[in-house]
């Protein structure tokens, strides 16, 4: 049959699955600061700053930040706030600081996301930094939340941002991180592309609506990390603004998989995630 054939063809061709590497540290504290943002983007960033200082302070090797953490989340409000980060410097107050801070602080951060510019288009995107102040990864959102349910909530972000196009995968010092923004949480694929890639965690910085979001946000994050064998909940907060701490040790990781080894026992033969970004680079 021909639908067989191109299928067989596909699974000798996906590449296997990449062993996780061992980083600097395996064992250390995460810090995650949910925000509340105002209209001046000058106190936001102030603001941030603190809240990152603050986990650094309690001792946090990884710092998370929310998505769009400097603006209002709104079509009227992403082109003004838009920042050009491959320029730097003034233009782009929000990951300069970012960046000052890793360094300062001896961190890494995954800065949740800001509106970027580049060129005539705006990303909803999130920078990685490492600990010497460097950009490491820029992801941006692959899945545009473009939503309307009548009398509750219409949103389509498509009508000012531009769909990023690529996975995000990033070595730091606290290990191989996968990257989405919060509607990239739903679709299941991206998560099980970077644990293929041998990811240690998975960061989803999120602002999730009140309309399609409670119900869900738990439970999507548990369920991604479940289909990849992570699963526990070590620490969470209400809407509030607060700052999570939580210890991260990556030999529970081996631990699980080893004591429940679905990942050796998955029926590679019956049906088959093909990395399409991996596949197309051999
Ligand atoms: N804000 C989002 O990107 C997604 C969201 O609110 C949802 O999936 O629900």
């Amino acid at each position: 049959m021909a639908s067989s054939s191109l299928i067989n063809s596909e699974l000798a061709r996906s590449p296997p699955a990449i062993p996780m590497p061992t980083p600097p540290l395996t064992n250390f504290k995460i810090g995650l600061c949910q925000l509340s943002v105002t209209s001046d983007k000058t106190k936001n960033i102030a603001h941030a700053r603190t809240a990152i200082q603050n986990a650094a302070a309690q001792g946090a090797k990884l710092v998370l930040l929310p998505e769009i953490w400097n603006s209002p989340y709104s079509n009227a409000s992403f082109p003004v706030y838009a920042e050009d980060i491959d320029a730097g410097g003034d233009a782009s107050p929000s990951t300069a600081m970012l960046s000052e801070l890793s360094r300062l602080l001896n961190i890494t951060i995954v800065g949740g996301s800001i509106p970027e510019r580049s060129g005539d288009r705006l990303y909803n995107t999130c920078c990685v930094f490492g600990t010497d102040g460097k950009l490491k990864a820029k992801h941006r959102k692959i899945h545009l939340f473009d939503i309307d349910i009548p009398g509750k909530i219409t949103f389509i972000e498509s009508e000012t941002l531009t769909a990023g196009e690529t996975p995000t995968i990033v070595d730091t010092e606290v290990g191989r991180i996968g990257i989405g923004i919060c509607y990239d949480i739903r679709f299941p694929e991206l998560a099980m592309i970077y644990a293929a890639r041998g990811a240690h965690l998975l960061c989803y910085p999120g602002a999730f609506n009140m309309t399609t979001g409670p119900l869900h946000w738990e439970l999507l994050q548990r369920a991604r990390a479940t289909d990849n064998q992570f699963g526990e909940v070590l620490a969470t907060t209400e809407h509030e603004e607060a700052i999570i701490i939580a210890e991260i040790d990556y030999s529970i990781l081996e631990q699980r998989r080893t004591n429940l080894p679905v990942t050796k026992q998955r029926r590679g033969d019956l049906y088959q995630l093909v990395d399409l970004q991996r596949l197309n680079s051999h």
